[in-house]
């Protein structure tokens, strides 16, 4: 029996095949060769950048997000010293290549435009835009009327924000004389919430509780989605993160805040296209409203609005509850610094007869540098000005930064710099006032060395300068990295300085605060990945004092 006519076929190819197989080997051979040299003879656009940490990729990832990520910062920062390198890699919990950058580059870095470094890039990325739909757009146009209309504005709202500071402070702590325990943190979160959103949204919606759950609690549920996901290796991410019980809740989060939202937006249109006479409230919420239509030539959706406001309740909140409470933290366990700062407060507020002006707050000093020394020792992130590069460039050692990478600065490291801080590791209150009041900078004519007290280190130069120069809480500079640098430095910055000392000077004035009963320790702050953060759950002692 012969085989059928398509299987004889078979059999000859294949008989042929046998017969050239060294030819089709060799030619498959090269190709595979050729392929294997064209990607192992690519120049690696990362090759000069030395990696921190050991072991895989894996094991380097599960170090970082464990807590230990500064420890990681700090031993690259220390190979920048002797090396003619500008960077170095660091494997965090980022699918993406970090490249962190020595913050001697930090000037040139700012002036990139956003078409070479994209902050909203970088911020989708960090939030786990992808699963938690946070975008980096979603306050794009916060920036614009925080500058146009909030910050010009603070002279005038400052009394009504010191209102809602002293108000809700005596809504939300303790108003007896006897010594009371009690957890800081969700109080602080509500007092912050109140006071920010007296200005936010106005006097009749910032105590509702639909609003301070938007601006509690839709935070808490980003950071903690966006913490489990970190977790996570990267592979599993797309497969597990949409099913975490505080990702799913965001959506329905981000409609609860729309439907607060959209009737109040809806009637304040209504009355000002039907009432003549109709006074605009003077908020946030409104100077949105106006400086969105402007921008974009027509005005923005209710839906979009709403979503807007949300975004400012993110972006100020928690950062500055998270501010206040290492503030009070630390305040708490320095008690001999209490009457310090208590007189600081006083005689500034005595110039302005109580009244919380610019320039009452401009003249608390001490209490100024003590806060930025709190930014300084317990900083939130332990990097800084976080980028995502869509074109290549070039810093001026002549290395190339490629393009698809994140890059930053590594400000924990700059922070524990000796070479910047004189005795980092050493909480100092007044280092800064120390560095304003010495005018001709740290080692210069004003300081005293006989008093140990009032000595400023000695540093050198242009370093000296620019560090003296940047020693107020709202200065930005490459040794001041805690709100950033250049374009998109946090432009709340000067709102959150005046709402802190605010609540600090109210505490100062009327309260006496202490640690729980036997315990002296600052209470340590719970990190993982970049983040540093108060613990939540702490227990402080608080009573009210007679008026002073
Ligand atoms: C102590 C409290 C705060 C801290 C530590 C903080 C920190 C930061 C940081 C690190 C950035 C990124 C800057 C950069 O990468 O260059 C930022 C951006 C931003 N912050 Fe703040 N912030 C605080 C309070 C606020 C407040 C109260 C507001 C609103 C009133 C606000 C609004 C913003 C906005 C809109 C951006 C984005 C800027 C842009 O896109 O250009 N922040 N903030």
């Amino acid at each position: 029996m012969h085989p059928p006519e398509s299987a004889s076929q078979a059999v000859t190819l294949a008989q042929e095949l046998v017969e050239r197989w060294p030819y089709a080997a060799s030619a498959t051979a090269a190709i595979v060769a050729g392929l294997l040299a064209q990607y192992l003879l690519k120049p690696d656009p990362l090759a000069g950048f030395p990696i921190v940490g050991k072991g895989s990729v894996h094991k380097r990832r599960k170090y970082f997000v464990s807590g230990r990520a500064r420890e990681l910062y700090f031993e690259g920062y220390r190979q920048l010293y002797n090396a003619t390198n500008a960077a170095f890699r660091i494997t965090t919990s980022r699918e993406t290549e970090v490249v962190v950058i020595d913050p001697k580059y930090a000037k040139e870095l700012a002036k990139l435009p956003d078409n070479f470094l994209s902050f909203n890039k970088a911020v989708e990325e960090t939030m786990q835009e992808k699963f938690t739909h946070v975008s980096g757009n979603g306050g794009a146009y916060l920036p614009h009327t925080i500058k146009a209309n909030l910050t010009p504005a603070l002279g005038r709202l400052n009394p009504v924000l010191a209102k809602e500071v002293r108000e809700s402070m005596e809504l939300e702590l303790p108003q007896t004389s006897e010594w009371t325990e009690f957890i800081l943190s969700p109080k602080l979160y509500r007092i912050v919430a109140m006071a920010s959103g007296r200005i936010f949204i106005g006097a009749e919606l910032c105590r509702q509780e639909e609003y301070l759950d938007a601006a509690i609690n839709y935070t808490i549920e980003v950071m903690t989605a966006v913490f489990l996901i970190q977790m996570m290796p990267t592979w599993l991410r797309p497969i597990l993160a949409p099913w975490i019980p505080h990702v799913r809740k965001l959506e329905k989060q981000r409609q609860r805040a729309k439907d607060f939202l959209v009737p109040i937006i809806t009637a304040r249109r209504k009355a000002a296209a039907e009432d003549p006479n109709y006074q605009p409230p003077d908020d946030m919420l409104q100077w949105m409203d106006d400086d969105l239509t402007k921008q974009q030539g027509k005005r923005p959706t209710v839906e979009d609005l709403a979503i807007q406001q949300l975004g400012i309740s993110f972006a100020a909140i928690h950062t500055t509850t998270m501010t206040v409470t290492n503030v009070i933290y630390t305040l708490a366990s320095m008690p001999e610094l209490v009457p310090v700062l208590r007189e600081d407060v006083r005689q500034a507020l005595e110039e302005t007869d109580g009244e919380f002006t610019s320039l009452a707050l401009q003249n608390m000093k001490k209490l100024d540098s003590f806060m930025k020394e709190n930014l300084r020792f317990y900083s939130m992130s332990a990097s800084s000005f976080q980028r995502k590069v869509l074109q290549p460039f070039q810093l001026s050692n002549g290395q190339v930064i490629p393009a698809g990478v994140i890059i930053e600065l590594p400000s924990c490291a700059v922070n524990a710099d000796a070479s910047v801080f004189p005795d980092p590791e050493k909480f100092d209150p007044m280092r800064y006032y120390k560095l304003r009041q010495s005018k001709e900078g740290p080692g210069g004519d004003e300081a005293d060395e006989a008093d140990p007290d009032k000595k400023v280190a000695k540093l050198s130069g242009a370093k000296a300068a620019e560090v003296t120069a940047s020693s107020q809480f709202v200065s930005v500079s490459p040794s001041s990295l805690t709100f950033g640098l250049g374009r998109h430095a946090c432009p709340g910055r000067f709102f959150a300085a005046n709402e802190i000392k605010m609540i600090m000077s109210v505490m100062l004035m009327h309260y006496d605060i202490a640690l729980p009963e036997g315990e002296t320790a600052r209470f340590p702050n719970l990190t993982f990945g970049h983040t540093s953060a108060p613990d939540p759950k702490r227990l402080v002692r608080m009573r009210k004092l007679a008026d002073m």
